[in-house]
């Protein structure tokens, strides 16, 4: 690791921090989780109009302790006690993905912002009536953004300019989380709590898969799970490989794991165009010129860390009359893009440092809704529950069945 690798990464999880303004939108966070850091006290500290001003957790203690050790100045004994103080005006809810449905929506009755956690919920079912909710259309309607952070890193705004949806025949992507770092204990292999692979990691490949071919899968072909059989843990997938088709016959592929080995691999997205003409004057007119591009992106989930994409394009000159190759070459190019600035074109201008992750981008593009700016880029609501619809379709061509429906009563 180079040395300012090392330094981009300490100084994404130890931020400088910058003065808060008057009017800066106070946040209530509602379970003491340990993905809340992520999603949004470390980014709180980069953005001026963040403060997080709450914390409720089941265990008063657990909350003291959560709210001690991040500076947070209120804590509250339940989560309803939090989305009932007025002062509040937005919800980072990252509570286990069962329990998305239920505080989401009571937190939109309270009249929150909502900043729900990935997932959106547990399953389509809930997800077309959270999404559709009347008063998300109301005047003055609460912000609901999954927190779909990678979407808004510039990574993948410059790797989706590379892509052209029309022109893929083929997608494989691949993520992972090494054993060490999820234990069987922990929320994702809890089968009531909406649990498993394709719930956890999945869903940031079924995205990049949605996203690339600008399009909604026709059919889940396969999906082979490791699953566990006993217990709460029953019908989690440790493990899966699924495969997807696509408008015209295209092909999308994930591979997830919870539970892979020790060393910590990089996801990525390998794009792969048709063959398709690319004009040159400077060919005789007897000749012609076509490409096939792949484009891969490698560490789109957690760019920070390390993140890069690679372009290889596959040239030939053929003769317009037979048919025949004249010519061919393969060219190959890298680019990153840590900041805007370093991806360039277009995104040159946005804001955003080398060291910000995907999270924080993802604060700037929901405060900015909020504060009724144009954010840079938006997951809109249709959008989160087709996502649900890719990751039913998935489960129930494993057998796994969907993620149970929350009994929660939405009057
Ligand atoms: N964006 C990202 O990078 C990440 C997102 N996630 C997502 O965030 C969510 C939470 O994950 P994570 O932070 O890892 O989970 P944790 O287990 O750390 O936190 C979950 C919280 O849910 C609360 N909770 C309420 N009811 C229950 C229950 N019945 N069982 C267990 N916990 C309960 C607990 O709050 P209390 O304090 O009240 O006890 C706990 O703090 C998930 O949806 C996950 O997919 C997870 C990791 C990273
Ligand atoms: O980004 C992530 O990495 C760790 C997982 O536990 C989590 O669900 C996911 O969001």
């Amino acid at each position: 690791m180079s040395l300012g690798q090392l330094k981009r990464i300490y100084t994404a999880f130890n931020p400088p921090a910058v003065e808060k303004s008057k009017d800066a939108l106070k946040f209530g966070i509602i379970g003491a989780a340990n993905s809340a850091a992520w999603a949004l006290l470390i980014p709180a500290k980069l953005h001026p109009e963040v403060v997080v001003h709450a914390i409720a957790a089941r265990d008063r203690k657990r909350a003291e302790e959560f709210a001690k050790k991040n500076n947070v100045p209120v804590v509250y004994d339940s989560y309803q006690d939090l989305l009932d103080d007025p002062e509040i005006d937005c919800i980072l809810v990252p509570l286990p993905n069962a329990l998305h449905f239920e505080w989401a929506v009571r937190s939109i009755r309270a009249g929150k912002h909502v900043l729900l956690e990935k997932p959106s919920v547990s399953n389509y079912i809930e997800a077309q009536t959270l999404f559709n909710l009347p008063e998300l259309d109301a005047p003055n309607a609460p912000v609901l953004l999954e927190a779909f952070h990678y979407r808004f890193h510039p990574i993948w705004s410059l790797f989706m300019s590379l892509v052209t949806p029309a022109d893929v025949v083929h997608v494989n992507t691949f993520s992972m989380i090494p054993w060490w770092f999820v234990n069987k204990d922990h929320i994702h292999f809890n089968y009531n709590l909406a649990g498993g692979t394709m719930m956890g990691m999945g869903t940031y490949n079924f995205a990049a898969l949605r996203l690339i071919f600008g399009a909604e899968p026709e059919e889940c072909i396969s999906a082979d799970v490791k699953a566990f059989t006993e217990g709460v843990h029953h019908d989690c997938d440790y493990e899966f490989k699924a495969k997807f088709r696509f408008p015209n016959g295209c092909i999308g592929e994930a591979f997830s794991t919870l539970q892979g080995p020790t060393i910590w691999y990089p996801s990525y997205a390998t794009v792969t165009h048709r063959q398709v003409e690319v004009p040159d004057k400077t060919l005789p007119p007897s000749q012609k010129k076509f490409v096939t591009r792949e484009v891969t992106i490698n560490g789109f989930i957690h760019a920070i860390f390390w993140s890069r994409i690679d372009v290889k394009e596959a040239f030939e000159i053929r003769d317009k009359e037979t048919g025949r190759v004249v010519k061919k070459w393969t060219e190959k190019r890298t680019q990153k893009a840590y900041s805007p600035k370093e991806a360039g074109g277009g995104l040159a201008n946005l804001e955003g440092e080398e060291y910000w992750m995907s999270f924080r981008y993802q604060l700037g593009a929901f405060v900015d809704k909020i504060k009724g700016r144009k954010p840079a880029y938006w997951v809109n609501r249709e959008d989160s529950a087709l996502q649900m619809k890719m990751v039913d379709m998935a489960y129930e061509k494993s057998g796994l069945g969907i993620r149970p429906t929350s009994k929660f009563q939405v009057n």
